[in-house]
């Protein structure tokens, strides 16, 4: 059983001030394959399977990382798992990303300015710039896109994974659930605090995404990044 307090609400996200996240200070730790940890985490690469060039057959993950979905996956109870979509992601796959998502958009609003679809861009995608003062968050081995599952079946969570709407917003089913998404919402919750448990932190435009050490993790705990680029990201 879960604890009863994983089922409170996911409170409203607090505006992270990035600009004053100081460059990460890159503390040398290792990438390590989650699934090779616990028996409770499975690997499905969401970009593997949609054949992205780069996409990584395995999931790597800076240690301390790994080791908080290890400590998560032990407190499930019997029968629940976690799925990872996506761990430490090549700057090849983060770029392909960045221009389906730039098409998509530039399709759907064709009055936006570049500019504006840009903005847009940015609450789903991470630009694809190698710069070692603002990496982006899954080339530096310290971001995971994950879900729950029971019985080897992912739980229903209001989206699917990479659903670029407002419905992903991880809070957005506390604010207006529709009829029938009581249980995806309770399905966020019991993700969110148990990852909370284990000191990760929740990037509240999608419900899949959690990180430690880099930079939006740094940005909600007032503390130093330590998850600087990953040169296994380049090419
Ligand atoms: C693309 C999506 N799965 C994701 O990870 N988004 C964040 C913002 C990122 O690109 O770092
Ligand atoms: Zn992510």
């Amino acid at each position: 059983m879960f604890p009863r307090d994983f089922l409170t609400p996911i409170p409203a996200a607090p505006k992270d001030d990035w600009e004053k996240v100081p460059a990460p200070a890159e503390c040398g730790e290792p990438l390590v394959d989650p699934t090779e940890l616990s028996p409770r985490i499975a690997y499905n690469g969401a970009y593997l399977s949609q054949g992205l060039p780069g996409a990584m057959d395995r999931c790597l993950l800076r240690r301390g990382l790994a080791h908080r979905l290890v400590r998560a996956a032990e407190l499930l109870p019997e029968g629940w798992s976690l799925l990872i979509f996506d761990g430490l992601r090549p700057l090849r796959v983060q770029k392909a990303l960045y221009d389906q998502f730039r098409e998509v958009v530039t399709r759907e609003r064709p009055q936006a300015s570049p500019a504006e679809v840009e903005l847009i861009l940015d609450d789903f995608v991470a630009r694809p710039v190698k710069r070692p003062s603002r990496p982006a968050p899954h080339t530096t081995g310290g971001a995971v896109d994950l879900t729950l599952c029971r019985d080897g079946a992912p739980l229903e969570m209001g989206t699917g994974f990479d659903d670029f709407t407002d419905l992903a917003h991880t809070d957005w089913l506390e604010r207006a659930c529709p009829p029938g998404l009581e249980e995806a919402r309770d399905n966020r919750r019991l993700l969110y605090h148990l990852m909370a448990e284990v000191g990760l932190v929740n990037y509240p435009c999608e419900w899949w995404h959690y990180a430690y050490g880099e930079r939006q993790w740094a940005a909600r705990t007032g503390k130093a990044p330590f998850y600087g680029y990953c040169p296994e990201c380049d090419g």
